[in-house]
């Protein structure tokens, strides 16, 4: 198996005189999970939707599984399963049924059913009607049709969204086996780095049709800018103190916020304030959250 399952290689696409995505190279690691990640209108629906063939790219753009996409459409979308937008589901159907009538539809035999069913968590509610079950179990059931035919490659756009935290969980425990115990890969797309955070091994993130960073996600943590916190026993004169010594700080809720540079300096800082008769009762070192990184790269 190739080592990258998607490449872009500079992909740009208009609609019309709009440019939505701009230079984008993708590159999807075998056996990641891939948060691609940006802003409502970012580009992110339109980048799946070429992956999947909706909308046409430039050919020599678009690698999956290691081989030019338009080239190899029919190979290439036989093993991708895709969830995109709504899943459609038959709500008048259980969904055991919806399973079936997709398995038939696909030539899959019905065995195939009773082992998705297990896969997604819903052999308990496999026979209530898919239009009573949580939006949660909609997106399981979605995700168990897209399955059906045993894809390499996962692709869904927003599977979080509007769900509740135990359904979050429900959708990383279930990527996260499809990786480990069956080697598929995955891609994922969100608009909150929250909601993905805990399932992904990779990001993508996209800002106005451009990508602005591509890594692991210890290299996201790694260029988010650190932070001293510091607890003392007269907070507001210790901000003047640190303030007027090239320390910029800030003070929040009683702990003080100065710019992490290197231990010497959290040394050094210890120092100076114990010197001025400031009792420091507690010194530690903060990752600057995620969250805010990435609300700052993508504003
Ligand atoms: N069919 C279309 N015709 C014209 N413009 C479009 C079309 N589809 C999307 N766009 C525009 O392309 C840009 C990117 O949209 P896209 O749906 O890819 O973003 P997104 O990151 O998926 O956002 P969202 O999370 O809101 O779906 C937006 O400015 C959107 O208005």
């Amino acid at each position: 198996m190739p080592d990258q399952i998607v490449e872009t290689k500079s992909l740009s696409y208009h609609f019309g005189i709009n440019q939505v995505l701009d230079n984008v190279s993708l590159r999807v690691e075998a056996g990641s999970i891939y948060g691609f990640l940006g802003p409502n209108g970012a580009g992110k629906t339109t980048t799946i939707k070429i992956l999947l063939n909706l909308l046409h790219s430039d050919s020599d753009k678009v690698y999956l599984f290691g081989k030019e996409f338009s080239k190899n459409r029919i190979e290439i979308l036989s093993k991708i399963g895709s969830l995109i937008e709504q899943p459609a589901i038959y709500h008048h159907l259980s969904g055991r049924e919806n399973l079936i009538n997709r398995a038939r539809l696909l030539q899959i035999p019905k065995i195939r059913v009773g082992e998705i069913l297990k896969l997604v968590d819903l052999t308990e509610s496999a026979d209530k009607k898919a239009g009573k079950y949580s939006l949660g179990m909609k997106q399981r059931l979605g995700i168990g049709l897209a399955l059906l035919p045993d894809p390499e490659l996962l692709i869904l756009d927003e599977p979080t969204n509007g769900l509740d935290p135990n359904g979050i969980i429900d959708v990383r425990n279930l990527l996260r086996k499809l990786v480990s115990e069956m080697g598929k890969t995955v891609f994922i797309s969100s608009h909150m780095l929250s909601e993905v955070e805990k399932m992904v091994t990779h990001l993508g993130i996209i800002n106005r049709g451009k990508l602005v960073f591509q890594g692991s996600l210890e290299e996201l943590h790694k260029i988010s800018k650190k932070q001293i916190l510091i607890q003392a026993s007269d907070p507001v004169k210790a901000k003047v103190l640190l303030s007027e010594n090239g320390y910029p700080t800030d003070l929040l809720a009683e702990i003080l916020y100065t710019p992490y540079i290197s231990k010497e300096q959290n040394a050094e800082i210890n120092s100076l304030l114990v010197r001025n008769n400031h009792k420091v009762y507690s010194l530690s070192q903060s990752q600057e959250n995620l969250e805010n990184l990435f609300l700052s790269i993508t504003q």
